[in-house]
């Protein structure tokens, strides 16, 4: 087992809850097949999180799916920087812990998904107190938090030490291009140009040319990704020794213009209900078993959160 997953197997015995955080805009390829197998019967939340960045009518197949396959594991769609959302994961770990009066709770996810962010978030909903984990815009910004962090008085939830790292799961090529894309790798360990040609494929198919065209002055669509990074190169004056255009300099800009979402809101994993389907079925962990009075609390919070979004449609 690789060391962040062993790691994290063996915390587990010391929580009673722990909150997955995978990404929205990889709903797939953000799993981690072998966590499946660690977790077990733990009691769980799926967060999807940085949703303000994935396409907002791909969480209701992927909801779908899990409630499906993965029973009694409650999944939320957040954004970091949304109290709203993370209110609502707040009342989802409370309604999981009921009736412990004293929560233990473990924060997991591949690295740059957000761990760090929802930790603070959550704290700062919580209880009001500010930032107790660095985070950062490369993956491998987790390191230790100092002890225990309180995020909720009534009842009271803990979370405890550092969120638990696991590498992202890489067998699949074009999973694992997605995996880069979205920056769950150093950019420095993946081809930064197979990374734009990759969304520049993405945007074409999705018929999204104008979300580049208009922003890089290109007066017709291409398929070939040194016409984009040219022009991009020429949009920002990236220009390298002796005055030729920096086709890397280039590719770094674009990508981070995908990753702050100014070139649209995707979801990049295939979220039909057949590939969904046979994914979770393939990944699940054996159901959780919860007390009446908790899938009746969780029922309350499901029906709440389904006229919201309703109200928000
Ligand atoms: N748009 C958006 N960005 C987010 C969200 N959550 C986190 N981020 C950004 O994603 C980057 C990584 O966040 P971290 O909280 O450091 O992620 P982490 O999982 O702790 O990362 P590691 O240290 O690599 O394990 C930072 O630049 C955050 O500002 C979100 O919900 N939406």
């Amino acid at each position: 087992m690789a060391k962040g997953l062993r790691v994290i197997s063996e915390r587990l015995n010391t929580v009673d809850l722990v909150v997955e955080v995978r990404d929205a805009r990889i709903p797939v390829s953000s799993v981690n097949p072998n966590f499946e197998k660690v977790v077990g019967k733990k009691k769980r939340l799926i967060v999807y999180n940085k949703a303000d960045l994935a396409d907002p009518t791909q969480q209701q197949p992927v909801t779908r799916a899990l409630a499906e396959h993965n029973p009694n594991t409650p999944v939320l769609f957040t954004s970091c920087n949304s109290h709203k959302h993370i209110k609502t994961l707040l009342e989802y770990a409370a309604a999981l812990a009921d009736p412990i009066p004293q929560v233990n709770l473990m924060i997991v996810g591949m690295p740059n998904v957000g761990k760090s962010s929802l930790l603070n978030a959550l704290r700062y909903v919580g209880v009001g107190k500010g930032k107790a984990a660095a985070t950062g815009n490369q993956p491998g910004v987790t390191r230790a938090v100092v002890g225990t962090v309180k995020v909720l008085d009534h009842p009271a939830i803990y979370l405890i030490d550092t969120p638990g790292v696991m590498v992202p799961h890489l067998s699949d090529p074009v999973r694992s291009l997605r995996v880069a894309v979205t920056g769950g790798i150093r950019d420095h360990l993946a081809d930064e140009q197979v990374m734009v040609d990759y969304l520049l494929y993405e945007l074409n198919r999705r018929h999204q040319e104008e979300a580049y065209m208009s922003y890089y002055n290109m007066s017709e669509p291409t398929n070939d990704v040194n016409v984009l990074l040219e022009m991009v190169a020429r949009r920002i004056g990236a220009m390298a020794k002796g005055g030729e255009l920096d086709l890397n300099m280039a590719s770094k800009f674009f990508l981070k213009q995908y990753r702050q979402g100014k070139l649209g809101r995707y979801t990049l994993d295939d979220t039909s209900p057949e590939a969904l389907d046979q994914f979770f079925e393939q990944v699940k962990a054996p159901t959780l078993e919860l007390s009446r009075r908790q899938e009746k609390k969780l029922a309350k919070l499901a029906q709440r959160k389904e006229q919201r979004r309703k109200k928000d449609d």
